[in-house]
């Protein structure tokens, strides 16, 4: 419902950055093949796309730690395991390439994501193995985390990459968000999409796995419209995407799918953990809970503190708190320690006692004496928002619910679910 609703305002002003050309005609013509039928790999064009200067950097090869050889060299049109043939670019990561790929013998698409040959330990696909052994399959919250078909090894010329199978899915939520006007969500689409986010991370929690990673970039919009894979591989043949020859692999544009308005998907649990306590270093640093700046022991309430920050992200402008220091570990800690604490107060003196590190930005008076000054930020209770009246109210008492320094007084994420400014009791 909400992506639908985004979609449609969308539609008019944005168009994707490659067009789809081919009729639909055309497209239903691929998709009324008997399904029995194995397909004949179609050829892709080896000319008529943009050849890109090599010096420039494309999509992965941007990311800070980018080794080529960790990645595995796709082509378009490629076969893998005699029955995928990737047909498009879809994203890229940290730990991975993603492709929409026609599946030969079901006559149905799917995205592979291929991941580095050097991880040591697939994380994801042991957190989604577990998941999938936990018989909750009922659980309301079920459809909003993304899930595999399949896994299986790729050889590359440097080592082996895991594959996942998954279903195709639609734009990030940041994508989306950077779409709209100024920015920002209207309010009613934010509390649809922290009603669908609180219920998967609630199924997550239930089946002892913590996401640690919650952010828009990692919320996919499920697709509708199977037509538009079809399209999307019509498009990649009458216009194929701008590529740049690095040696002998290439490195390719990715384009965006956008197809109606399925649900909000909690996506890439590369990140995510099994089990209920844990310790050691986690979360992308603007997003991290203080126990976790603090080397505490922490748990599923680091998604709920996570959650507290997307709501703020997806309604204002400037994000509660950022990189302080690219350089100094510590340093950008102690800022972001100072930030929380102008937020919401100094932290409570059994939160304090219970961290040896807390010891180097309070002293035994529970007064601020790190290394970097208090910022004379407002109180979170006192902020501007773009809202106004209740709903303003609600909105902040709903992050004073979540953003507590001590992991026990959160609100679960069933809890906050159930909050009134998500419950609809704002205007
Ligand atoms: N099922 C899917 N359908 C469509 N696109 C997808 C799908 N899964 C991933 N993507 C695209 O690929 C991108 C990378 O995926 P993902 O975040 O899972 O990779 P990663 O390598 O784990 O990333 P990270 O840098 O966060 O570790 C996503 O941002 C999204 O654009």
């Amino acid at each position: 419902m909400m992506a639908r609703q985004i979609c449609r305002s969308l539609w008019l002003s944005w168009r994707p950055h490659r067009l789809i050309s081919k009729s639909a005609m055309d497209v239903r013509r691929l998709s009324m093949q008997p399904p029995t039928m194995h397909l004949r790999p179609r050829v892709f064009p080896t000319s008529g796309f943009e050849i890109i200067d090599p010096c420039q950097k494309v999509e992965e090869e941007r990311l800070p730690f980018y080794k080529q050889d960790d990645y595995y060299p796709m082509r378009m049109g490629e076969v893998i395991k005699d029955r995928y043939q990737v047909v498009a670019k879809l994203g890229y990561g940290t730990g991975s390439t993603v492709w929409l790929s026609r599946d030969l013998s079901e006559q149905k698409y799917w995205v592979l994501k291929v991941h580095i040959h050097t991880l040591k330990e697939n994380q994801e696909i042991k957190v989604y193995r577990h998941i999938a052994g936990a018989s909750l399959g009922d659980h309301p919250g079920r459809e909003y985390v993304r899930r595999f078909e399949d896994s299986f090894k790729l050889k590359g010329p440097c080592g082996e990459h895991d594959v996942l199978v998954m279903v195709p899915l639609g734009m990030s939520l940041r994508t989306l968000q950077e779409m709209q006007k100024d920015a920002v969500f209207q309010q009613d689409l934010v509390l649809r999409a922290m009603d669908q986010v609180l219920l998967g991370l609630e199924y997550l929690h239930e089946v002892d796995a913590i996401h640690t990673d919650l952010h828009a970039d990692n919320l996919l919009v499920a697709i509708t419209d199977d037509s538009v894979f079809a399209m999307v591989e019509e498009n990649e043949v009458d216009t194929p995407s701008a590529r740049k020859q690095a040696g002998d692999v290439t490195i390719y544009v990715s384009q965006y799918m956008l197809g109606g308005a399925g649900p909000l998907t909690i996506s890439d649990l590369g990140q995510a953990r099994i089990g209920r306590q844990h310790r050691g270093n986690a979360m992308p640093i603007p997003y991290r809970a203080p126990e976790v700046i603090l080397n505490m022991p922490w748990g599923a309430a680091v998604d709920a503190w996570s959650v507290g920050l997307l709501a703020w992200d997806l309604l204002e402008k400037e994000g509660l708190f950022r990189i302080y220091d690219h350089d100094c570990q510590e340093e950008n800690d102690a800022h972001h320690l100072a930030a929380m604490t102008a937020f919401l107060g100094p932290p409570p003196p059994e939160f304090l006692r219970s961290s040896a590190e807390a010891k180097k930005y309070w002293n035994d008076e529970e007064q601020w004496h790190g290394p970097v000054p208090l910022p004379s930020k407002p109180r979170l209770e006192s902020l501007a928002t773009r809202l106004a009246g209740k709903n303003r109210d609600m909105f902040l008492d709903f992050l004073q619910c979540v953003l507590r320094w001590r992991p026990k007084e959160r609100l679960t994420c069933l809890q906050a679910y159930f909050h009134p400014w998500l419950r609809g009791e704002g205007s």
